[in-house]
């Protein structure tokens, strides 16, 4: 079985072309012909914008701020009284900007408390569920910041300053942001999508002071020259915003490292206050996160999970075969706009074709498929009412159809907080709409691959820190004042047998957690370029030149350079190369590209290099990595026994999430339980024992002795970069013992290589 992704994250080359961005920023001042870029402006959007409303009357009325909109409810001031305590003083101001810039009449749930709490200088958790309109509670602060500076006479001279929103979605930056233009309300986003023109001209607003908010990645955060211009941005940071919050905590279902760091980046760039906000959090992560930022339990806004208009059904069957059946017969019993959640990339184009012989309109969306091709399936999903989109968790962040009428899981999700946040897509309109939950025992092997895929075997983990702490490796920073070492994540993975998001945490906890190393600004390692101005290139006799031409190896069109042979090789310092390749390439003299991102690391500590430094900290990290997959294994747990158990599921997942349950009676009469009182149960298959044919076989075909976790993997079906390298997929062992349980499977090798099993 082939496993890919699914998860979209943010390019790790991201924050490499934010360097590039910055490097190539210097030059581009010098440059005559930068001048003459045709760059698609902030303004140059705002008038398209304004050209549609000005078209449209309905626009123009709600949009115009000089014609009022008619008050509904008489008690809001719209003249604000100068006079008012600060909190009364927020209240007026965010009612007031909601409804010139949103034109909505009155705040949902807590938004106008946690609104006001910032706007009254303090910081905020905001937890309400998918749709309840978290955005607003950094849209409304962001644009009342230069009225509260008028109204309490601290105006500063260089205007009301930025709010910056840090959220892991490109995609969704891109809507919020047009949303906003089309409000006129300043906005942009920093992002590995965009040209390097866009983000000149986001570098230009930012300098103008022209932009209210500003919508970056948490992997922006690595960059150097990013957090100093946030530190001196123009009017300061007025507000941190921060999207998914979850993913600051360990605790939390999708745990980011990078998320980690926006605490620090908060304190480094002086904000004045931050919000966090979240669709999901426990009790546990809540608070996880207002210890992360400092904020007292007060500042913590969070609202009943119980939606009524959701009916949540659980069906389990003996085999997938069955789930078919029942999914069929559900799908046209249940018309209208649905989703159908699968786990892996191939279900969802396997279930889309199914149902499309079985004449539904169904359509599969992964994180697999081309940007313009989900952009389109989106577009239609929204507009058209008869639609089944057949989809991995890639899809659905950011969707706000409101009268999604059916969500079906037709593999387990990952965690209760993944169910919860894809059931919450449904029905936003209120009306009511039908959650299907299909349980199968074949299920739980996708699960297992996931869960035990992470974990890599704790000799790869010494082996890797021992090669990042070799002082062989470090090299001195040019400004003399420190040591840095650099290295390639993704040739690590290879190297170590760590996947990609284990080996980011494991880099993330040396930084936070023992304090031995910062991430800075990454670099590319491999320039091409291709000469499009070849009087003008040989016409540079400068030393640079000279010397990258003599470097460069030439191909059939492009020229490639490998920066630090030639930095090596020319005794010319890195900068000065990269510096006259951005000249080139800004002045039409040559195109060029670059690749082979490499990270940086400063060494803030003397790092560990005795062999009992280093078990200690293999120790630790590696009891911690352990908690991790034990905790992954837990969430399986919760998710399935949240359909399983005699309780009406509504109240249990209320209660997972710490909610009193306002408003929801012992019994919620439309859940499977509630309607029923007959107990969803799951066949009970035990694992089959490993098969010691199947063990010797596996011996056979891989040579290694010190990795029992890497042969159990082959047998269960679990990919790993050295698997992958070593080709061991296509042979004949693959996937052998994919019945077994893994961790006896583990131990099975352990016991013939005859060593520790973890
Ligand atoms: N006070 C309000 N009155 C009317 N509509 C509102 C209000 N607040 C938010 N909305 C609307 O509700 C919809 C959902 O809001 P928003 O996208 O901010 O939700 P969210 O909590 O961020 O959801 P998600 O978790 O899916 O990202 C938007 O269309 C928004 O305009």
């Amino acid at each position: 079985m082939s496993l890919n992704s699914d998860f979209d994250l943010p390019s790790s080359e991201e924050a490499a072309l934010a360097a590039q961005f910055l490097q190539q920023e210097a030059t581009m001042e010098n440059t005559n012909a930068a001048q003459n870029l045709q760059i698609k402006t902030l303004e140059d959007k705002l008038a398209h914008y304004e050209r549609i409303i000005s078209k449209c009357n309905a626009c123009k009325a709600a949009l115009n701020p000089s014609k009022p909109l008619k008050r509904k409810h008489g008690s809001v001031d719209l003249t604000l009284n100068k006079k008012l305590k600060p909190s009364s003083r927020s209240v007026a101001l965010a009612r007031k900007v909601l409804k010139e810039n949103f034109q909505l009449e009155a705040f949902r749930l807590q938004q106008e408390a946690a609104i006001s709490r910032l706007l009254d200088g303090q910081s905020a958790v905001v937890v309400f569920p998918t749709g309840g309109g978290k955005s607003l509670c950094y849209q409304v602060p962001a644009v009342a910041f230069a009225e509260l500076d008028q109204l309490c006479q601290s105006q500063r001279s260089e205007g009301p300053g930025i709010t910056i929103v840090v959220s892991p979605l490109i995609a969704l930056m891109k809507d919020q942001v047009d949303a906003l233009l089309k409000r006129r309300i300043l906005a942009t986003a920093m992002n590995s999508s965009q040209t390097r023109e866009q983000h000149l001209q986001v570098a230009k607003d930012l300098e103008a002071g022209k932009l209210k908010l500003l919508y970056c990645a948490p992997e922006r955060l690595n960059n150097e020259g990013f957090v100093e211009s946030m530190r001196h941005v123009k009017g300061g940071v007025r507000l941190v915003a921060v999207d998914e919050a979850h993913c600051v905590s360990e605790w939390g279902h999708s745990f980011r490292p990078e998320y980690l760091k926006v605490a620090r980046f908060v304190k480094e760039i002086k904000a004045e206050r931050v919000v966090c906000l979240t669709a999901t959090a426990t009790t546990k992560v809540a608070q996880d996160i207002l210890s992360n930022f400092g904020i007292p339990d007060e500042g913590l806004f969070r609202t009943a999970m119980y939606r009524p208009n959701l009916r949540l059904l659980a069906e389990a069957t003996p085999n997938k075969q069955e789930s078919y059946e029942k999914l069929f017969k559900f799908l046209q019993d249940h018309p209208g706009p649905a989703v159908v959640y699968v786990t892996i990339q191939k279900q969802s184009e396997e279930l889309a074709s199914t149902l499309t012989r079985k004449r539904f309109k169904a359509k599969a969306f992964h994180a697999g498929m081309e940007t313009q091709k989900k952009t389109e399936l989106q577009d239609e999903f929204m507009k058209v009412d008869d639609l089944i989109i057949v989809a991995t968790i890639a899809f659905g962040m950011g969707i706000d159809k409101p009268n999604i009428r059916t969500i079906v899981h037709f593999n387990i999700p990952q965690s209760v907080e993944e169910y919860s946040q894809q059931i919450g897509r449904a029905g936003r309109d209120g009306k009511p709409s039908t959650c299907l939950f299909f349980l199968c025992p074949e299920d739980f092997y996708l699960r297992n691959v996931f869960t035990y895929g992470d974990l890599p075997a704790r000799a790869s983990v010494r082996e890797f820190l021992k090669s990042i702490f070799d002082p062989f490796k470090l090299t001195v920073d040019q400004s003399g004042s420190g040591k840095s070492f650099r290295t390639s994540h993704y040739t690590q993975t290879k190297e170590f047998d760590i996947k990609m998001s284990p080996l980011a945490i494991l880099y993330a906890e040396l930084e936070l957690q023992f304090g031995l190393i910062r991430a800075t600004t990454p670099i590319y390692s491999t320039y091409q370029y291709e000469v499009s101005d070849h009087r003008r290139w040989h016409g540079d006799n400068s030393a640079a030149a000279n010397i990258i031409n003599k470097s460069a190896k030439p191909g059939k069109k492009w020229y490639t350079l490998d920066l630090d042979v030639a930095s090596l090789q020319g005794g010319i310092v890195r900068a000065d190369l990269i510096r006259k390749l951005n000249q080139w390439n800004d002045s039409g003299i040559v195109v060029m590209k670059a690749s082979g991102v490499q990270n940086v690391y400063k060494v803030l500590k003397e790092l560990p290099t005795t062999d009992a430094q280093i078990d200690d900290i293999t120790r630790k990290l590696y009891t911690q990595m352990l908690d991790r997959e034990k905790q992954a294994l837990e969430r399986t747990k919760q998710v399935v026994g949240l359909v399983t158990e005699k309780q009406c599921f509504s109240r249990a997942l209320a209660a997972y999430f710490g909610d009193g349950s306002d408003g929801l009676s012992e019994e919620c009469g439309h859940c499977t339980w509630c309607e029923t009182h007959v107990q969803v149960q799951l066949p009970n298959v035990k694992p089959a024992p490993p098969n010691p044919g199947s063990v010797d076989a596996i011996m056979k075909a891989c040579p290694i002795r010190d990795d029992p976790r890497l042969l159990a993997r082959i047998g269960f079906g679990i990919t790993s970069p050295r698997i992958m390298a070593l080709g061991l997929k296509k042979s004949g062992v693959w996937e052998s013992m994919n019945v077994c349980d893994f961790p006896t499977l583990v131990g099975a090798f352990a016991t013939r290589c005859k060593v520790d099993p973890y």
